[in-house]
């Protein structure tokens, strides 16, 4: 029996449908925040809780290059942890978001702590570093193919914050700039890949469900921040406003 799996044209197509559907893009508490209505606490908030998503990238790269048997894969996958870690004297990702923390008016060892992050951030980063570790290797890959769609969202955050809120300028927002070119040379690379690798119908659908669990991760994080602080639900332990200020 042949195996009738589209083209890679055709699946790419499909993955970036995906995305065009469910990338958190679309969610309202990005339409707040790039449009200047997020007051200082909820700007706060997100700050407080994408640091856990920020410093669990790393260690899900970590968790992938730990499976991979070929040292052509690690030697590419390796500048994802690079690019957040960075050296010991200029650092990477991870401290220019400490930078945006500082920016923003909080103590960055209390971001660093990561205490106060809300459970439901928790749930949705750890499953996305269980996955990685997990799950087979093409839909490993494929779950971070979100990042096609993230140097767009990238751009719309860097002029949104500069527009609306004084706390903006290169620095505070340097995290972003950084991704801008960062994120294009994973996602090439590994696009490709997942378009070479995944040919059987099976591979193929695993890949768009990893794509499509990732999208979920994502906006399951917005989702909580919404709930909990633009509707004022704050779960028990999570950070309260006016907690973790910088003096
Ligand atoms: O601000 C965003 O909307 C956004 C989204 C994503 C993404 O799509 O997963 C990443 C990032 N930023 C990011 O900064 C980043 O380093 C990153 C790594 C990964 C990944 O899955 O390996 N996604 C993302």
């Amino acid at each position: 029996m042949t195996d009738q799996s589209p083209n890679p044209q055709a699946f790419e197509a499909r993955l970036r449908q995906i995305g065009a559907e469910r990338y958190h893009d679309r969610h309202p508490f990005h339409h707040r925040l790039h449009g200047g209505q997020c007051s200082m606490d909820e700007v706060q908030a997100w700050v407080i809780n994408r640091w856990y998503y920020q410093s669990r990238i790393p260690m899900k790269d970590a968790a992938f290059m730990s499976r991979c048997t070929d040292p052509q894969l690690r030697r590419i996958w390796r500048s994802r942890i690079e690019d957040h870690d960075g050296g010991e004297a200029e650092g990477g990702g991870i401290r220019r978001w400490l930078k945006l923390a500082e920016g923003v008016g909080l103590d960055p060892d209390y971001v660093a702590s990561g205490r106060g992050v809300m459970p439901a951030t928790r749930f949705a980063v750890d499953a996305y570093v269980r996955f990685v570790r997990d799950e087979p290797l093409i839909a490993a890959m494929a779950s971070s193919l979100t990042e096609l769609f993230a140097p767009a969202i990238h751009g719309q955050r860097i002029e949104g914050l500069l527009a609306h809120y004084p706390f903006a300028n290169p620095e505070t927002t340097a995290y972003f700039r950084h991704r801008l070119t960062e994120a294009p040379k994973d996602v090439a690379f590994t696009l490709r890949w997942v378009l070479d690798h995944a040919t059987s119908r099976a591979d193929q659908e695993a890949a768009a469900a990893a794509l499509t669990f990732k999208t979920e991760v994502l906006w399951a994080q917005l989702d909580a921040l919404w709930h909990g602080y633009v509707e004022g639900s704050i779960p028990p332990g999570a950070w309260r406003p006016g907690e973790g200020q910088l003096r």
